[in-house]
């Protein structure tokens, strides 16, 4: 027994050494660069591939031919990839998630270029470079951790790398060539790949798709050592191997058997499952990239050409009409991903395991081998299957509720792994399941002719959820996550529908997959198959229904034509490609053609409200009738993406007015108490004129005695404020006082660790932000928040559909009283500063909030759009709005507040009207 323990724990310091080997790799790279390589799985197989061929096919020697593999041609596809890949992304800004993209076009590329060159038939005469027991490997390996130490920790060029790893700019400013450092990191990183190929291929399968996988399951190593320390991814590594060999020792008898095989076979996927799920997230960042989400403009008829092309199968025969029968059952899958990823901004690399799912859970139905649930035809089987897989949906969409990027990524990617290896797998699920087609429709013409009604319904299915208030809402959650929750949109369970329809399409597809193929056959949703529709489905226009019938066409059309890898190298290509156009391939086309279109004429929006206001009429009336341009209005403004638009003279400045006679003013604001023009009754937003709202208690929003902690620094100290309907409270103070916090702890976004927040007498404490504008409390931000691929008028649509109230006549509204008509069909991307936050307002304001609350409102904007922006903000508090400001510029505030509230070191220190708080506070207070 002893011995047979002995063994095992040497057969599991061999698989550890070489997961430790992929551990460092990851790691070395990760530190290097920032990237996490999805493809050092698939250089590990390229390499094991060329040993094979250097040493079996040309019979080199074994010692020569491993010398030019790993000394050599590794480090050399390091050096590529850097030079021709990820630097040119990290030149346009290194986002994160246009590196991820690439990194999975690396995979998919060169396993597609493995299977052309060596087939996808796996090997079993690789070459053995090490023996198999396990000391040379962990020897390797750990030499390997050493000497990554021993250079990180006392050579000039580690202390550069760790420079790096601390602040990339920082260390580039001071001299340190990151390129170098990155270039060398590639190069070492793959040839951890190389030597992890080559020790593993000899005992495992060497084919296209399983070494890179197998490679790939380990990467939870290097998460367990949040992809920095290397010493704790050499001991896990070497744990889990040592752990899944001691586990074939046991045999428990009954159900638990094969589950525990499954896992002693599989332990390193339940450490990816853990790691990917249950760890905190590595690495955050944008959703997507935004060239994959750019609005594409459908060519004219294109449509048609589809349907035709759609069509043309069924005039086909034989061969050919069998695989096209495969392309209607992939676009439905490939829709799953338009919804998820395209339109709802969330990476999905698991959609393969919901479609495998779909097509087994189909099969068992039609063979009566579903626990509890009887014997049914092939067509209601699909559809109970499909109900049954949706709710599934939430294995990735909880996960999705905190994580982005890279995080989500690989918590999906574990997930598809994980249904792979415990489900598809597993004979005791899957042996001898046949999967019939509809009784009645087993040709190929006519299974072809359902499979395009389902897909024609898929279609209908998704371009109406696209356009209508959901889509709106997922298109806003993917552009800005937190300006989409300000707007009143629930981000939480947006995100775990989109996840469960997405299930629900892939389980469709997935069953009219396998009954096309007629089995269940587990190779066809393999993750690297979920790794290449991902990645297909992102370069052909995430969030095109056309796009997704392109990219299943071009994946079925170009496997059948030609040797199998062709459709994943293509798709490769165009992933690593997608990134290098700044703005994307679709962006660049837009522009082109931008010239072409008239620009319409901008007026500042001052000139509007002020003619408005002293004319008596409601701004809405004015800026129907105001002439363009106006006298005061400047020249039409450049549409630089984000530049304040230019500034405008300010043609009647509002009269200077005594602080201590705003000070002394108790009454609810008017633009007469705080020197407007005395004779102009301020007018309600909506422009009828009658609508106000003076406040009844029931709209006070009020702090009661606040206080937040951030780890041991106290940010807020007993903070209690008042903010009531018709007035408009500011908040004052030093950098770092807490007025963002404070604005947090209001807002939603952060909850505070003592004190209460209350509205009229509902407690909003503990209600998350989305709550919180729709019960009536609204905000905008320091940063612009807007969604940048959606039309003006569509950003502020998702303000009137989410909000306090739904009021078809809001929109309007809202476009009219921020001038905002002549761009409402322009999308935000690429208007001007001033603009955009004239649309943000107008979001906030569509869903008819009681209270608003501005962070530094004025931020980025020129003099006459900062009087403008005044004009309104007093305006809607003469019509009842409560306002609450967070604002640098004390003119702005002394012009605008009638409490000011200063804040100092998380305390509140002064408190009173405006004018007598800050003529107290101002002289060598340091507000400012
Ligand atoms: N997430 C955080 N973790 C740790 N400390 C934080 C965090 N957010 C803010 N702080 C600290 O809390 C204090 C208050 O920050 P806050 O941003 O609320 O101040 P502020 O008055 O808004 O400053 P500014 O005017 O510069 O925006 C600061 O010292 C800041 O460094």
């Amino acid at each position: 027994m002893a011995s047979l323990s002995y063994d095992l724990t040497l057969a599991g310091l061999s698989v550890g050494s070489a997961a430790a080997l992929t551990g460092i790799g990851l790691v070395v790279t990760h530190r290097a660069t920032g990237v996490l390589n999805f493809a050092h799985g698939a250089i590990a197989m390229v390499c094991a591939y060329l040993l094979r061929q250097l040493t079996v096919e040309w019979g080199w020697p074994l010692p020569l031919a491993a010398a030019l593999t790993l000394l050599v041609v590794a480090p050399a596809i390091g050096l590529v990839l850097e030079r021709a890949v990820f630097r040119p992304l990290a030149v346009l800004g290194g986002d994160p998630a246009q590196t991820l993209v690439a990194s999975i076009g690396v995979f998919v590329l060169l396993v597609g270029g493995a299977a052309l060159i060596w087939g996808q038939g796996a090997r079993a005469d690789a070459p053995t470079l090490l023996s198999a027991d396990p000391w040379g490997q962990l020897a390797v390996a750990v030499a390997l951790a050493l000497a990554v130490g021993a250079v990180t920790r006392f050579t000039r060029f580690g202390g550069q790398l760790r420079a790096v790893v601390d602040d990339r700019r920082l260390a580039v400013l001071a001299g340190i060539d990151a390129d170098r450092l990155a270039a060398a990191g590639w190069a070492f990183g793959s040839f951890t790949a190389g030597l992890t190929g080559v020790l593993l291929a000899p005992y495992v399968r060497l084919d296209p798709y399983g070494l890179p996988l197998l490679v790939m399951e380990v990467v939870a190593v290097a998460v367990a050592a949040r992809m920095r320390n290397l010493p704790v991814a050499v001991v896990v590594a070497l744990a889990v191997g040592v752990a899944q060999s001691q586990l074939t020792r046991l045999h428990p008898s009954g159900w638990g058997e094969p589950l525990l095989q499954a896992v002693g076979a599989n332990l390193f996927v339940v450490a990816l499952l853990v790691a990917a799920l249950v760890l905190p997230g590595v690495g955050t960042g944008d959703a997507l990239p935004r060239t994959a989400t750019a609005r594409v403009p459908t060519p004219a008829g294109a449509w048609i050409v589809a349907v035709v092309l759609f069509l043309l199968p069924l005039g086909l025969a034989g061969p050919d009409l069998t695989t096209s029968v495969q392309v209607p059952a992939l676009g439905v899958i490939l829709l799953s991903l338009v919804v998820v990823t395209g339109r709802g901004g969330q990476i999905s690399l698991g959609q393969a395991a919901y479609a495998g799912l779909g097509a087994l859970f189909t099969a068992l139905l039609v063979n009566g081998r579903f626990p509890g649930l009887p014997e049914l035809p092939a067509l209601a089987a699909l559809a109970v299957a499909v109900l049954l897989v949706a709710p599934l949906g939430l294995l990735t969409g909880w996960p999705a509720i905190s994580r982005h990027g890279l995080a989500l990524a690989l918590a999906t990617f574990a997930v598809g792994v994980g249904v792979s290896r415990f489900v598809f797998a597993q004979p005791y699920a899957t042996s001898g399941l046949t999967l019939g087609r509809p009784a009645g429709l087993t040709g190929d013409r006519a299974y072809y002719l359902i499979e395009l009604a389902l897909l024609g319904g898929s279609l209908l299915l998704v371009a109406a959820l696209r356009r209508g208030r959901t889509g709106r809402a997922l298109a806003a959650m993917r552009d800005h996550e937190a300006g989409a929750a300000a707007a009143g949109v629930a981000v939480r369970s947006l995100k775990l529908t989109a996840f469960v329809v997405g299930a629900a399409l892939a389980a469709l597809g997935g069953g009219m997959l396998g009954m096309g193929l007629r089995a269940f056959d587990p190779a066809a949703y393999d993750p690297v198959r979920g790794l290449l529709w991902f990645a297909a489905v992102v370069v052909l226009g995430a969030d095109s229904l056309l796009g997704a019938l392109l990219a299943a066409a071009l994946l079925v059309g170009l496997d059948a034509g030609t040797r199998g890898g062709v459709a994943a190298a293509v798709i490769g290509v165009l992933a690593i490609l997608v990134g290098r156009f700044p703005g994307g391939p679709y962006e660049a086309l837009r522009a082109a053609t931008r010239g072409l279109r008239r620009r319409p004429r901008l007026t500042p929006l001052g000139a509007r409200v002020r003619t408005a206001l002293a004319s008596g009429a409601a701004p809405a009336a004015a800026s129907a009738a105001a002439p363009t341009p106006t006298a005061s209005s400047a020249p039409a403004p450049a549409h630089g993406a984000g530049r304040p638009e230019p500034r405008a003279p300010s043609s009647a400045p509002p009269a200077p007015v005594p602080l201590d006679e705003q000070g002394a003013d108790p009454a609810p604001s008017g633009t007469a108490a705080r020197g407007g023009t005395p004779s102009a009754p301020a007018r309600p937003p909506g422009g009828s004129g009658a609508r106000r709202r003076r406040g009844g208690g029931e709209h006070v929003l009020a702090a009661h005695h606040l206080w937040l902690t951030y780890g041991h620094y106290t940010a807020l100290r007993d903070v209690s404020l008042v903010v009531a309907p018709g007035r408009v409270a500011a908040v004052v103070g030093p950098n770092g006082a807490g007025k963002s916090s404070l604005f947090h702890c209001l807002a939603g976004t952060v909850r505070p660790d003592r004190g209460r927040v209350t509205f009229g007498d509902r407690d909003l404490t503990r209600l998350p932000a989305h709550a919180r504008t729709r019960a009536g409390v609204a905000r905008t931000f320091q940063q612009l928040a807007v969604f940048p691929t959606l039309t003006v008028a569509d950003n502020v649509r998702v303000g009137a559909e989410q909000g306090r109230v739904r009021d078809a006549a809001a929109l309007d509204r809202a476009l009219r009283l921020f001038d905002l008509r002549a761009v409402r069909d322009r999308p935000a991307a690429g208007l001007p500063t001033g603009t955009l936050r004239r649309v943000e307002l107008a979001r906030a304001l569509a869903g008819d909030p009681h209270v608003l609350l501005l962070d530094e409102p004025a931020a980025g904007l020129d003099t006459a759009e900062v009087t403008a922006l005044a004009t309104v903000l007093r305006a809607l508090a003469a019509d009842g709005t409560a306002l609450l400001v967070v604002e640098h510029d004390l003119d702005l505030v002394a012009g605008l507040a009638d409490t000011v509230h200063v804040l100092t070191a998380g305390r509140v220190t002064a408190s009173g009207p405006a004018g007598r708080v800050l003529r107290d506070t101002r002289p060598g207070s340091g507000v400012r």
